[in-house]
Parts: structure tokens; C-alpha cells; sequence
């Protein structure tokens, strides 16, 4: 292996560890060093593309030798970075070890971004551990609220039966990051029915911890320490019981256009007088009665004047980026949202560091087509795409941004219907000019498009609309669709006829 400092690289979720494994490859006679703060690391497996700017891939748990033993010059670190000293190109990990690397891509992630700090009722969901954790408190459940009103929250409030929800939302509508107000309206009669034995199948990542046994996904858990293991990723529900002990399926009672105003633990609630109770759903039956007569472990106070006592309360409020091991004495340049600013070389503020995945913000122009959400498939790209921008750095190449930054694209499931967003799905950054098509068929599908000037910018495709490649071209190709008018969500017509 030749000499000279390593390539190191911080994290091991997909985004560090895709990072790794591309260096590998391109640097096959250089030592790549990936530490990591979690015991077992992400691996993308089976990838495929399926159209253009879609992809599927499965994501695998796997012990660190797994790794090891595909790129004989990766060495998997565990143990977390907790300085770096960039100008002396070096980094310090808890092990007290101190690294020296050459270039340094920082795949740390993010973790929750909790309503309330250290209060033992407000539980956060981000890795194995969180979950058990949630799992554990769900199995005595009688009542619990969910905070958020994005990917968690949607997820949960459907996966979560015989417990009732109560779930607070600061917007009008349901899932406010995916969807405007029509495609929550499609999807909220979904809450009010059983779920499905088998769930719909969907070509899109997968989350799979195949091929351990229970005692070793034990021992790869973490300790006592409180550090944060990779991020889940889609299917993280499946296979897990997330069942309390009452009976019934779903009981979602959800309050609109509120925030959190105070949580009391039930010690604090008993010192309060003249407070009233809200029941969910409005029903003052006799069963909510007695439940509300018995004494909650916490009380969630929304802004709307309502208190609810619950069980526990899940804060699915968005993420922060992991960042405070590198700030300090070096002069990285943050963005609003707490992540690592990158440039379109994936390149930090500080020479010779990287950073790829929930832990950066995309802080380049980007495509009219494109924006950064932290997801699992823009961790992969980005990881993927920062290895590539090392090695031409490193090998003095010029490289264009890749253009999997061109379209967003993202496939994932809620209520169990698949959904497809595709660029500008909400009219993100596009203000009052543009224009939304519809065609939507209740229980089946939901189908709209985002155009502007007679182009298509974005489009959302709940259900089996086959039209996913379809519009991703006409997105990306920038036709004038004007003459087809309303044709173009004819279910009549063919539209691929047309288009392709
Ligand atoms: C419940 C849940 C469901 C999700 N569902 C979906 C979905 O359906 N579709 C989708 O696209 N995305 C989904 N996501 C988002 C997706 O999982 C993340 O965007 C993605 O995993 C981020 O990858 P990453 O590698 O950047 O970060 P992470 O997966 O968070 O990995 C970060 C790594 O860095 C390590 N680390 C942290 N600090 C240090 C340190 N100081 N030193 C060394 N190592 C450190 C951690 O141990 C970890 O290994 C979901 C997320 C959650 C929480
Ligand atoms: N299927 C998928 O693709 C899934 C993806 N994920 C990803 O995992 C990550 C974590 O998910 P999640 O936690 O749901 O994050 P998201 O960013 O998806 O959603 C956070 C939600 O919480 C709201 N919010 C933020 N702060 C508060 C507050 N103080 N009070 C009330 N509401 C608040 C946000 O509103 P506002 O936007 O107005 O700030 C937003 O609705 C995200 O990156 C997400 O994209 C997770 C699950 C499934």
C-alpha cells in the first residue's frame, strides 16, 4: 500500500460509507480509513437505476469486517471523531488515537431535533436503539402524541395500531414536506381503515438487517454511550411490532395548526388548577372520561389551548446535522440549518475536507429541477459523488457537478400507497408563478403536476401511476406542453404514446 496519509473518512452510514468504498476502488493501492461512531455500518447493496434520476437499492446493517473483507485497503475505526485540527491535516478520536489524512470527508449525519431536551417522555426515532426504545414505551401505550408533520410522523401515525394518536401539526394539512393540502385529503381516509396484512410492494430502497443472528445485531449495539448509530432508512417498520395493547387498528385524532407550549410531567400537571382535559376526536364518551380521569405520565399543552395527557410523546420535528465535533478551532462555514455548507466539489470551507450526507447543506446553485432533502438517496449520490471529487482533486482532474443533482427524485411508500416526487413537486422556490394540474381517482391514485410557461417542473404520483419515467423526461427535457392542455393527465390517453 503506497505511503502518505490516509484517506479518512468520518461516519459510517451510507453516505460515509459509500463514500469509502468508491475510494477504494479508485485509490485501490491507498489506505481509506472510515471511523465511526456506530458498531455496525450501512452498505448499499443490489443497486439499480431504474430510469434516469429513480433508483433502488437495498441497505444492509453489516459488521465493519464485512466491509473490510470487500476492500482490503479499508480499515474500519470504531470510535467517534472528537477533534480535528485541520491545518495540521489531523483528527483525534474518543479512543484517544489521533489520525493524519490527506483528504477528509466528514459523513457524520444528524441526528433528532427534539421539541423538549433530557425529558425522559419525549423520545426521538433515528437509529436500532431509538427504536427499541420507542418500542418499548409503545408496548404499555394506552394513548401517545406525535409531534411533526414530516417522514416520521406520516410513517408512524400509520404504522402505530391499538394505541390512540394524538397528532399535533403546525400546518392545515398532512404531511406538509411530501404534500400540498389534495394529496393529504387523498390520503387521509387511509387513517380511518384497517391496515393491510401484507403491505404494497414498491421498487425503492430497502432497509434489511439480513444475514445476522439475533446475538450478533446484540452485540453490534451500542453501549451505554450516548452517541447516535446510523440513520434508518425506508422499511425500518417492517418486521417490527409496533403494536400497543388495545385492540383496535388506527385511532388518529389529528390537531391542526398548532406547536407544543408546554409539556408537564404528571407531578407538575397535579399542581395546576383549573385546567381542563381535551379528549381526542372531540368525544366526551364515557371510556375517554374515565381514561382522562386516571393520571398521565405527561401532558403535551398545544398552542391551541388543548392539553392532552398521553403515555409518551414522539418528536419527529426534523433533524440537526452532527457537526459539533469539527467546529471547534477550525472555521468551517455553516448553513441556516446547522449543516456543513459544501460547495459543488462537495468541498467544505476548509481546504482538504469534505463533507457528504444529512451532515453538509448543498450550498451550490442548483438545478431548477433540484433541492437538497436529507434522504437516503441523495446520502448515497452525495457520498459517491464527494469520492469522485477527491480523487480528481487529488488526481489535479476537472469534474462536473454529477447529474443525479439535475432532478429530484425520490420513490418512497406512505399508507401504504407508493409515492413518486419529482422535481419540483411542491412548487418549492417557484413562488405564485405556476400552475397545478390534477387528476386524482379516491382510493387509487393521486396524480399532479407543478408547470410553469407550459412546462413541467415537478410532479407528485401517489399510487400505481406508471407515469414516473414519463414525466421525469418531460421534466428534464423541458418541452413546451402547452398544446396538450388538459390532455396531458388524460387517463384516456396514452401519454407515453405521445412522449416517447
Ligand atoms: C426513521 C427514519 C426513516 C427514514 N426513512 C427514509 C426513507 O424512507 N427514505 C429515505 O430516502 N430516507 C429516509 N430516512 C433518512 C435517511 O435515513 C438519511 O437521510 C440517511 O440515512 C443519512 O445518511 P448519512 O450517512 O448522511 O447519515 P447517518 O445514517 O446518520 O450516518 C451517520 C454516521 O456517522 C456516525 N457518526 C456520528 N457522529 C460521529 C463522529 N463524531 N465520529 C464518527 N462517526 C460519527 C454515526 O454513528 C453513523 O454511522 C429516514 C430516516 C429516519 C430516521
Ligand atoms: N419515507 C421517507 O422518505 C422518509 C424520510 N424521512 C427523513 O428522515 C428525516 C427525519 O424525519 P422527520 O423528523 O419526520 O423530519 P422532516 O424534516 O421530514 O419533518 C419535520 C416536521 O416537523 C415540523 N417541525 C419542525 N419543528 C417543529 C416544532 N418545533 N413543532 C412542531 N413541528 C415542527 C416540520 O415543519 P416545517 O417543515 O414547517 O419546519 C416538519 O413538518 C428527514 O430528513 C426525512 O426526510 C423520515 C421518514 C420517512
Amino acid at each position: 500500500m503506497a505511503d502518505g496519509p490516509p484517506l479518512v473518512v468520518a461516519g459510517g452510514g451510507i453516505a460515509g460509507v459509500t463514500c469509502a468504498e468508491q475510494l477504494a476502488l479508485l485509490f485501490p493501492s491507498r489506505q481509506v480509513l472510515l471511523l465511526t461512531a456506530s458498531p455496525l455500518i450501512k452498505a448499499v447493496t443490489n443497486f439499480k437505476q431504474l430510469s434516469k434520476a429513480l433508483e433502488e437499492f437495498q441497505v444492509e446493517e453489516q459488521a465493519s469486517t464485512v466491509l473490510e473483507s470487500r476492500h482490503a485497503n479499508i480499515q474500519v475505526i470504531q470510535s467517534a471523531v472528537r477533534r480535528l485540527e485541520s491545518a495540521e491535516h489531523q483528527l483525534w478520536t474518543e479512543d484517544g488515537r489521533q489520525h493524519h489524512y490527506e483528504k477528509l470527508c466528514v459523513c457524520t449525519g444528524a441526528r433528532p431535533k427534539l421539541i423538549s431536551d433530557g425529558n425522559p417522555y419525549v423520545l426521538g426515532i433515528r437509529d436500532t436503539d431509538s427504536v427499541q426504545e420507542f418500542q418499548k414505551h409503545l408496548a404499555k401505550a394506552r394513548r401517545v402524541a406525535v409531534v411533526g408533520n414530516g417522514g416520521i410522523a406520516l410513517e408512524l401515525v400509520y404504522e402505530i395500531e391499538g394505541c390512540e394518536v394524538i397528532w399535533a401539526i403546525k400546518d392545515k394539512a398532512i404531511g406538509n414536506t411530501f404534500f400540498d393540502a389534495g394529496a393529504a385529503e387523498f390520503l387521509i381516509p387511509k387513517l380511518a381503515v384497517e391496515k393491510p396484512e401484507v403491505p404494497v410492494a414498491c421498487k425503492r430502497t430497502k432497509y434489511t438487517t439480513e444475514g445476522k443472528s439475533e446475538t450478533e445485531q446484540k452485540v453490534g449495539r451500542k453501549g451505554e454511550d450516548t452517541e447516535l448509530g446510523s440513520a434508518l432508512g425506508p422499511d425500518w417498520h417492517e418486521g417490527l411490532k409496533l403494536k400497543a395493547c388495545k385492540e383496535f387498528s388506527h385511532k388518529v385524532h389529528i390537531e391542526t395548526l398548532c406547536e407544543v407550549k408546554k409539556i408537564y410531567l404528571h407531578e407538575e400537571f397535579k399542581q395546576l388548577s383549573d385546567v381542563s382535559l381535551a379528549f381526542p376526536n372531540g368525544e366526551d364518551d364515557e371510556q375517554n372520561t374515565k381514561l382522562d380521569q386516571e393520571l398521565w405520565p405527561v401532558y403535551i399543552e398545544l398552542t391551541n389551548g388543548k392539553i392532552y395527557g398521553c403515555d409518551f410523546i414522539v418528536s419527529a420535528t426534523g433533524v440537526l446535522p452532527n457537526v459539533q465535533p469539527f467546529l471547534s478551532g477550525n472555521n468551517f462555514v455553516v448553513a441556516e440549518d446547522g449543516g456543513l455548507k459544501v460547495d459543488d466539489h462537495m468541498c467544505t470551507s476548509i481546504d482538504h475536507v469534505y463533507a457528504a450526507g444529512d451532515v453538509c447543506t448543498a450550498s451550490w446553485k442548483h438545478s431548477p429541477f433540484w433541492q437538497q432533502m436529507r434522504l437516503w438517496t441523495q446520502a448515497r449520490q452525495m457520498g459517491w459523488y464527494a469520492a469522485k471529487c477527491i480523487a480528481a482533486d487529488i488526481c489535479g482532474e476537472p469534474i462536473e457537478l454529477d447529474f443525479c443533482f439535475e432532478l429530484f427524485a425520490h420513490i418512497t411508500k406512505f399508507f401504504n400507497y407508493k409515492v413518486v416526487l419529482l422535481g419540483k413537486f411542491n412548487g418549492q422556490g417557484l413562488g405564485s408563478d405556476h400552475d397545478l394540474m390534477l387528476r386524482c381517482t379516491k382510493g387509487y391514485e393521486y396524480v399532479k403536476v407543478v408547470m410553469q410557461n407550459g412546462r413541467m417542473m415537478g410532479a407528485v404520483l401517489i399510487g400505481e401511476t406508471d407515469l414516473d419515467e414519463t414525466f421525469e423526461n418531460l421534466i428534464l427535457n423541458q418541452m413546451d406542453l402547452s398544446a396538450y392542455g388538459e390532455d396531458l393527465l388524460d387517463p384516456n390517453i396514452d401519454i407515453e404514446d405521445y412522449f416517447d
